[in-house]
């Protein structure tokens, strides 16, 4: 059985599932746990009743340092921990790309994809991201006011703002053209300006409002990937959806997508047949009660399935 759709994918086709439970990126306690939780949900079996054949060792191991010896960098927080994080995860993730598997990375904190998009990026250079979130993630070490790396991951990768020694091996490898985000209605006022300055194309809950989640996939991939011949790496924050939808997560905003409109978006990226590697991040099962976490964690695991081929007929 085979109504998987993959254009960049031999056979058999091979899913690796890195996870990653990592929070260093963010303050909140619990979303290390969140890849732990939807392993334990099934997810790897849910994936090869797709089809997938699933490559799944265990859990990401990371090297500690202690908060001791990794004092902030200008406002930075955990700048060294996170640096070698990501740049482990990238190597991770790169090998998966470089021989033809699909990497299903699932946070811990959005500051990962730093690693996993560096990684799609060395076999892909081309490669477009879709990022779907309620937030940017695009300060710089300038902009940030938080300090949280998990705000800044897509200016790493943009090579924006200032350059900071520790994170000398992110190379600028994403141009703002290739990026596009779905979902956005919390941004800083320095990413507002950010986003502008870059032309970055964003749709907005606004726009998701206004034409509906149909036309807004179609205009972004229409922005991105013009003619629907390079590879997309989906980076997809769980706090892109409802706080009704998906409760347990760290920053969660009011006003997002529906249940739908977050699956319509990975089913239709399936449909393309060019996804290449996909994010699940800030999944935090220690936020909020524990029907609220089963919810959080069931709806993260089907957000995965549609990006692979679920279908509703
Ligand atoms: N991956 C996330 N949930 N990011 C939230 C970022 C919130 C805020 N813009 C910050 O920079 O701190
Ligand atoms: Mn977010
Ligand atoms: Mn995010």
């Amino acid at each position: 059985m085979s109504a998987l759709i993959t254009k960049f994918l031999p056979n058999p086709k091979t899913i690796a599932v890195v996870g990653c439970p990592f929070s260093g990126g963010q303050p909140k306690l619990g979303v290390d746990k969140g890849p732990i939780h939807l392993v334990e949900a099934g997810l790897v079996t849910q994936l090869e009743e797709l089809g997938w054949h699933v490559l799944f060792d265990g859990h990401h191991q990371f090297e500690e340092i202690s908060t001791a010896s990794d004092p902030p960098i200008g406002k930075l927080k955990n700048p060294r921990l996170v640096s070698r994080v990501c740049e482990g995860v990238a190597n991770v993730v790169g090998e998966h790309v470089r021989n033809g598997r699909l990497p299903v990375t699932l946070g811990g904190d959005h500051s990962l994809a730093m690693g996993t998009i560096s990684g799609t990026l060395k076999s892909y250079p081309d490669a477009c991201v879709v990022w779907v979130d309620a937030h940017a993630d695009i300060n710089t070490a300038e902009t940030t006011v938080s300090g949280n790396i998990h705000g800044m991951p897509v200016s790493f990768l943009l090579g924006l703002g200032v350059e900071i020694p520790e994170f000398s091996w992110v190379k600028p490898s994403l141009k703002p053209e290739r990026l596009v985000y779905i979902g956005l209605r919390d941004l800083d006022a320095g990413e507002k300006k950010i986003l502008k300055e870059n032309n970055i194309r964003a749709f907005s809950m606004h726009e998701v409002d206004k034409y509906g989640i149909g036309r807004v996939v179609e205009m972004a991939l229409d922005h991105v990937n013009p003619n629907r011949d390079l590879p997309i790496h989906l980076s997809f924050d769980v706090d892109a959806l409802d706080p009704s939808v998906a409760p347990s997560t760290g920053t969660p905003v009011r006003g997002g997508l529906t249940f739908r409109e977050g699956h319509y978006i990975c089913e239709a990226i399936h449909e393309t047949g060019l996804l290449v590697a996909l994010d699940l991040m800030e999944v935090n099962p220690s936020l909020a009660d524990p029907e609220s976490v089963r919810q959080t964690v069931t709806v993260g695991c089907s957000l995965v399935r549609s990006a692979l081929g679920e279908s509703l007929l």
